[in-house]
């Protein structure tokens, strides 16, 4: 068995938590990725995590995000994430206080704000023809009709009085139903329970699709709900929204062009809660078979 430590630090964007990895130096070949960020992204028997990132080297931009999954699967990207991977990258030396970033998902842009811990990422435009509008939901479901964003990674955005109120159950059922539902969403999706407070404020819970249970926040989720209600009047689109997740506050701002929402920027904290060394028995809990 390998004796490897594999240093990792634990960040956290808005109660979505990560663990990130510096694999500039491929500290990670020769391991079952998928297997390897199952195990260590299990709450209760190893570190525990929404999703885990590599920090690896780009020829066209800073650095490359690599996202997983807390299943093991790889996502094209992720909004928090990616807010925290920017402020590692800063924290490791990779990046200065501006950069760029390669994803599955495309380059993006991302900037810490002086001498916080926040941090601002700029999305590619998104375009208008990825979105659809009031598509009806004909299941017994949160709302009769949704609307779909893609902004990275695919999501749909239900709009639902008191979300707060919903109970947890409730909202894993309906969001394992419509992420499953094989015949919308061949791909999957996530599900975003979005209340609108005021024409600059949405509140918004999400069952995300690779963690399989409700996050804390989701910031891809957030950024196409905001997108969305601008283009159908709910939220001031010339104004930045303000997001009210389960663990904290997101910024979302855009302009809506013609064909797509331009200058689509996501901002909020990123926190380095830990730094430490990955042992084998967080990657091997085979070690501790239940009892039978
Ligand atoms: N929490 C993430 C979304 C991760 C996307 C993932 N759940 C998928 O669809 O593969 C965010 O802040 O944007």
């Amino acid at each position: 068995m390998t004796r490897k430590r594999i240093p990792f630090a634990k960040m956290n964007g808005c109660g979505n938590d990560f663990i990130v990895v510096d694999n500039r130096d491929h500290l990670m070949d020769g391991f079952d990725l998928s297997a390897f960020v199952k195990n260590v992204c299990a709450r209760g028997t190893s570190v525990g995590a929404d999703g885990f990132m590599m920090l690896e080297p780009s020829e066209i931009a800073d650095f490359t995000m690599r996202y997983f999954n807390a299943d093991g699967s790889e996502g094209e990207m992720c909004g928090n994430g990616a807010r925290c991977l920017s402020r590692f990258a800063h924290l490791v030396g990779a990046a200065g206080e501006t950069m760029s970033f390669e994803t599955l998902a495309g380059i993006y842009h991302a900037e810490i704000l002086s001498g916080s811990q926040t941090v601002r990422v700029k999305f590619p435009d998104v375009s208008l023809s990825e979105l659809q509008f009031h598509q009806p939901y004909a299941a017994d479901g949160p709302a009769a009709q949704y609307h779909y964003g893609f902004v990275g990674v695919p999501h749909t955005v239900w709009f639902v009085d008191r979300v707060a109120q919903l109970a947890d159950e409730q909202l894993i059922r309906w969001g394992k139903q419509i992420r499953y539902d094989k015949s919308l969403f061949p791909q999957g999706t996530n599900v975003n329970f979005v209340e609108v407070l005021d024409p600059h404020t949405l509140q918004i819970r999400t069952y995300e699709r690779g963690v399989e249970a409700e996050t804390y926040a989701c910031g891809s989720g957030s950024t196409a709900a905001a997108i969305i209600a601008g283009i159908l009047g709910i939220v001031e689109a010339s104004a930045p929204v303000t997001l009210l997740t389960r663990r904290g506050t997101l910024r979302i701002s855009y302009q809506i062009a013609a064909d797509a929402a331009r200058d689509v920027y996501l901002e909020g904290d990123a926190k380095l809660v830990a730094r430490g060394e990955l042992l084998p028995d967080a990657w091997l809990p085979d070690h501790n078979p239940p009892a039978p």
